[in-house]
């Protein structure tokens, strides 16, 4: 089964993400991009465009996609083929959030999020459970610091905005989580709303 975090930067995924992993020892943690024991150099390639405020938002999707095939191909789709719970640190609903909103800054594309949502039909895995972390812009880029280009509370906001869309689209994939709570009651939301979706898989 696979379970992924989701939500602005500063939302409190890498949090839950290292806590659950003393819940679930024997599940595959991984994240997008890829870094760490299931890092790659097209990892590598996005950390680089990301430390680059003049990337060009078209090529820094295709790399952002690039890590993605890959790893599909060498984490993902190997751990679901053994019957792992597999539980990423976000994955391709921030690609549709944050690539929609630079492309629609950048003009070329018409309608960029349903653009990137079209690339990766033809390809990506649909998660079975994305749980998503809300907060609002504003603490999200406290909490954050603004360490990186996608952090100001404006573009943020954009994002935000297309997290909402893709809830919209497809309501039962994700369990929204209001993360302004505390670490511990976000946790327990979180291992409430995974061992729900565990049990429901299992019933069927
Ligand atoms: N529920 C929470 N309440 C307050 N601060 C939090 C909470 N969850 C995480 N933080 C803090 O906010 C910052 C960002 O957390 P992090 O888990 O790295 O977020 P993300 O991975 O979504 O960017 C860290 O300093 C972390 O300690
Ligand atoms: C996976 C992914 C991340 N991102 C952004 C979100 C983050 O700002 C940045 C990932 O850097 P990271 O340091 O991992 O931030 P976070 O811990 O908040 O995820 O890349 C995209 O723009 N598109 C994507 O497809």
């Amino acid at each position: 089964m696979l379970v992924t975090l989701e939500g602005l930067d500063g939302s409190g995924k890498t949090t839950v993400w290292e806590a659950l992993r003393d819940v679930h020892p024997d599940a595959t943690f991984t994240t997008e991009p890829t870094s760490g024991e299931t890092g790659s150099w097209y990892g590598e390639a996005v950390y680089r465009s990301i430390q680059d405020e003049d990337a060009d938002p078209l090529a820094e999707l295709f790399l952002y996609t690039a890590d993605h095939a890959d790893h599909l191909t060498r984490v993902i789709e190997p751990a679901l083929e053994r019957g792992d719970l597999v539980i990423s640190d976000r994955y391709s609903d921030s690609r549709y959030a944050y690539q929609g909103a630079t492309l629609a800054e950048d003009g070329r594309i018409t309608r960029p999020l349903e653009y990137v949502v079209g690339i990766h039909s033809a390809f990506s895995i649909e998660p079975d459970l994305t749980i998503y972390l809300d907060i609002d812009p504003e603490t999200a880029a406290a909490r954050a610091g603004a360490t990186n280009k996608f952090e100001r509370a404006e573009y943020l906001s954009r994002v935000r905005d297309n997290y909402e869309r893709l809830i919209e689209r497809d309501p039962d994939r994700f369990v929204r989580i209001d993360a302004t709570q505390s670490p511990e009651v976000v946790l327990e939301r979180v291992e409430d709303a995974l061992e729900n979706r565990i049990d429901a898989r299992y019933e069927d």
